[in-house]
């Protein structure tokens, strides 16, 4: 009787009712965990609308500066959201055994794979399962496994000197510098996880369209993972769940089609439909018939020759070292995470370097004076290509002023990197936090602490990072602790040597062969911010340098 009375009120008077609704859930938000006390936007302290909107604005990184110039270190994103601008925060929020795990803005950068989500080391929520997959991985990408990844990116360098010089000096006309590095870093990336480029070098085109897909999916994930649950109404809704549970949908990656492939040319049992990890230590071949992995049995023939120590070979040694945890799926995964996570970063990273150094003639000179002189002394072994060895580009300290320069004021990531606070709340940087609310550090914002960086934070100038007299050295160190360009702690990128090693190599190579000055020395890049934060509009010619050649008498380093 009474609830007949109630929806007879309701249906009556739905408006108010309705209003009231609403009125009750803005108020909830407001006081939300307590987070009324920080100050930000009134409407973000309503609704994530707010941030939505930021985000899909594509210059959040810009309002995320604006507002912790204006609020302070802590600033309400949205109704259960912080961001923090302080240095101590670092620490708690990223630190090893904190107990943070990753916000389901990661979830949403999660594929579907049959009907489900895959998550992957990069966008797993799941702290114990992050763990296990990262330490059957993290071998791969040790400092001491560069060596091994050289001679691919050597191979690459030496096919983007020769195409450059062919498609933009010998015909002279205008690149899209950033498409033509971010073709660079996916044949570089397709190299070393594959032994084989995916060929947008060659071709001088978006492959298979990976460029355009990728490009996409930011930008999809970038505003969607500011309200997750609007993921699980558009590409993760039951529907489509469920047709691709059918496999009446498939939206792979294009990226995974190539892994798959490259998979079953090593484990010819993939073909076959059987993916079992137990059954396939005697089809653990190569085509060319030599076997790939190792196998743990005591009469297995003798230890097998990796021929070629890619990632994927150490991607299925893992397997068959963690059969148990490292499946097919989990193999692939990895394989397709290198390309979604290491190009475009790589890329963005490396047009950041040639872009400020082009707008700052002054460090650019000093660069080259540092590489001829570095050449004349016979510190290069190649002085035919110009092609710069990873230990050479370790004795260019400029270089390496300019690199971290450049990773200061153009950090590949945009947003926040969203941590959830462990149950029970903890104290970030001075402040009570209760468990449950997301919190975040963002690059753009951390990279331009005054306090850290000193008072000219928008200026390109490498110098910042040279240590010359007393002081420079902990002045230098706190910047070093301060950079967030590839994330910190137990979830801090795990293909950051692979990305220097590219970068330091590169940028002294191109410079040493090339000339390369703007198409339009007035014109600005753009820069879009879909999560990583990408540019547009980097016009460049390339013209041919005559490669400076030791001086008389002196010897020449050996490679
Ligand atoms: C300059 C280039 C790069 C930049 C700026 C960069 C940036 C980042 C950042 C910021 C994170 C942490 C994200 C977070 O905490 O939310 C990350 C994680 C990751 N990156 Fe990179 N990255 C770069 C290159 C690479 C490369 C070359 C690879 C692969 C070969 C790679 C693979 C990964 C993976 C797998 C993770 C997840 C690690 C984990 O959670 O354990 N990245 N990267």
């Amino acid at each position: 009787m009474v609830t007949d009375q109630i929806a007879h009120a309701v249906s009556q008077h739905w408006l108010p009712v309705v209003l009231a609704v609403v009125a009750a859930w803005l108020v909830r938000n407001k006081y939300y965990n307590g987070l009324n006390k920080y100050p930000g936007p009134f409407l973000a302290s309503l609704t994530n609308w707010w941030r939505f909107f930021d985000v899909y604005g594509r210059r959040p990184e810009r309002s995320h500066i604006a507002l912790h110039k204006k609020y302070g270190p802590v600033v309400r994103l949205g109704p259960n959201t912080l961001s923090f601008a302080d240095p101590d925060a670092l620490k708690t929020i990223y630190g090893l055994n904190k107990g943070f795990v990753k916000s389901d803005f990661y979830v949403v950068q999660q594929s579907v794979v049959k009907g489900h989500a895959l998550p992957s080391l990069f966008s797993t929520t799941d702290n114990d399962f992050h763990m296990q997959f990262r330490r059957c991985v993290n071998s791969a990408f040790a400092m001491s496994a560069l060596v091994q990844y050289e001679p691919f990116v050597d191979n690459t360098t030496r096919l983007f000197l020769k195409q450059t010089e062919r498609l933009y000096v010998d015909q002279p006309g205008p690149c899209d510098f950033t498409r033509w590095l971010q073709f660079y870093a996916f044949d570089v990336i397709g190299e070393i996880t594959y032994s084989k480029r995916h060929g947008f070098i060659e071709k001088n085109e978006d492959v298979d369209g990976i460029v355009a897909y990728l490009t996409k999916l930011f930008l999809y994930v970038a505003p969607i993972g500011q309200i997750p649950l609007l993921d699980r109404l558009l590409l993760k809704n039951p529907l489509y769940l469920k047709l691709s549970e059918w496999g009446l949908l498939d939206a792979t990656f294009p990226v995974a089609k190539f892994a798959r492939a490259r998979m079953a040319e090593r484990l010819p049992e993939l073909l076959d439909g059987n993916n079992n990890n137990n059954n396939n230590k005697t089809k653990n071949k190569t085509t060319t018939g030599s076997p790939v992995l190792p196998t743990s049995e005591k009469t297995a023939p003798p230890p097998v020759v990796i021929k070629s120590p890619d990632l994927l070979s150490k991607f299925l040694a893992a397997r068959e070292a963690r059969p148990d945890f490292m499946s097919d799926t989990l193999v692939q995964t990895m394989a397709v995470s290198m390309a979604f996570a290491g190009s475009e970063t790589t890329a963005i990273s490396l047009s950041a370097v040639f872009y400020y150094l082009l707008k700052t003639p002054r460090a650019l000179e000093r660069l080259v004076r540092e590489l001829d002189a570095a050449a004349r002394a016979g510190r290069f072994a190649d002085c035919e290509t110009g092609l710069v060895t990873w230990h050479e580009s370790q004795t260019l300290p400029y270089l390496d002023c300019c690199v971290k320069e450049a990773f200061r004021l153009h950090p590949a990531p945009g947003l926040p990197m969203e941590r959830v606070v462990p149950r029970g709340g903890l104290e970030i940087a001075g402040r009570r936090v209760e468990g449950g609310t997301v919190v975040g550090c963002s690059a753009w914002v951390l990279h331009r602490d005054e306090g850290i960086f000193g008072e000219d934070v928008e200026v390109y100038r490498p110098e910042r990072w040279e240590v010359r007299g007393e002081g420079d050295e902990a002045r230098v160190k706190a910047m070093n602790g301060t950079m967030l360009q590839f994330g910190m702690g137990s979830r801090t990128c795990i293909g950051k040597n692979i990305s220097l090693l590219e970068i330091y190599k590169l940028v002294p190579t191109m410079l040493r062969r090339f000339e390369i000055s703007f198409d339009d020395p007035n014109s600005e890049w753009d820069i879009v911010n879909a999560w990583f934060v990408k540019q547009n509009n980097f016009i460049t010619r390339f013209r041919l340098r005559d490669i400076v050649m030791p001086e008389k008498g002196v010897k020449v380093a050996e490679e």
